[in-house]
């Protein structure tokens, strides 16, 4: 299934955030949205998971506005990873997993089989089936976030809309949620901050500089020293990584090599 945003402009109390953003996450691509704090990544994918209204524009799912949709539809088909990731269940790991299979139960219905071997394959993908039976609140930052996303595993959509899913992982754990991501071929919908991994790992990306597209296509063509000045505000190489053949972001780190507007600058 695919997404299309066509148009979609998000303000919260009436201050614009997202100014008439399109973007397309293609039917089982990995798509990628990059750019600076405050561009506007996380409240397009909140609109995406029907967390927050457009207030212009629509956001389609394989044709059909999501709006459209009922809540227990809509989630039968697009799983997401909020960046909200504070609730503090009262609840074991493995029931915090079982939660992703609620759109597909009647009310007060138990788990089956089926969902059982769902949360227990999720809870692998994630290496977390040891600590199933753990309290959510007693776990690290990085092992809650790796609940959530079998939480959303669990939930076996064809869209995935995932805020920053490496974002306290350590670097084992990100590479392995990577590949999981890419082994998937879900569409997903993500958001990145580590530009080398969005360019390994992402088959489009769009890049958002203040509230706006500014730039869509492959990693490759996208991710060019120029626009790392004028959008990142800093001084970069491109090359190719050495093992993969990827781009990869060599950053120029000396405080002088920072280059373009910088907030309060
Ligand atoms: N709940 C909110 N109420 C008011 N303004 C908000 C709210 N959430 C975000 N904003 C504002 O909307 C703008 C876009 O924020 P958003 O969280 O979408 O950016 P982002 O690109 O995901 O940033 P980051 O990389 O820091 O996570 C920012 O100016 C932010 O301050």
């Amino acid at each position: 299934m695919r997404i299309d945003i066509e148009g979609l402009s998000v303000a919260y109390a009436g201050r614009t955030v997202v100014a008439g953003a399109h973007l397309i996450a293609a039917a089982g691509e990995i798509t990628g949205l990059v750019g600076p704090n405050g561009s506007g990544k996380s409240t397009i994918l909140r609109t995406v998971y029907r967390h927050l209204k457009p207030a212009a524009g629509r956001v389609l799912l394989q044709g059909t506005d999501i709006r459209e949709l009922s809540p227990a539809r809509s989630a039968r088909h697009i799983g997401a990873l909020p960046q909200e990731r504070g609730a503090d269940f009262e609840l074991t790991v493995r029931e915090v997993v079982a939660m992703g299979r609620t759109p597909y139960k009647r009310a007060f219905a138990g788990d089956d089989a089926a969902d059982r071997d769902m949360v227990a394959r999720a809870l692998a993908d994630v290496g977390m089936a040891d600590h199933s039976a753990r309290r959510y609140t007693e776990l690290s930052g990085g092992e809650r976030q790796r609940v959530l996303l079998a939480r959303a595993f669990a939930q076996a959509t064809d869209v995935l809309v995932l805020d920053e899913p490496t974002n306290h992982l350590d670097l084992r754990h990100q590479v392995e949620l990577l590949a999981l991501l890419r082994g998937h071929r879900r569409t997903t919908l993500v958001s990145l901050h580590d530009l080398n991994a969005a360019a390994s790992v992402c088959d489009r990306l769009h890049v958002l500089h203040e509230g706006r597209v500014v730039a869509s296509g492959a990693p490759r063509d996208v991710l060019r020293p120029p626009l790392l000045a004028e959008v990142f505000g800093v001084r970069a190489a491109v090359i190719e990584h050495p093992l993969t053949g990827d781009p990869l972001i060599a950053l120029d780190h000396r405080e002088n090599a920072v280059v373009g507007q910088r907030e309060g600058a």
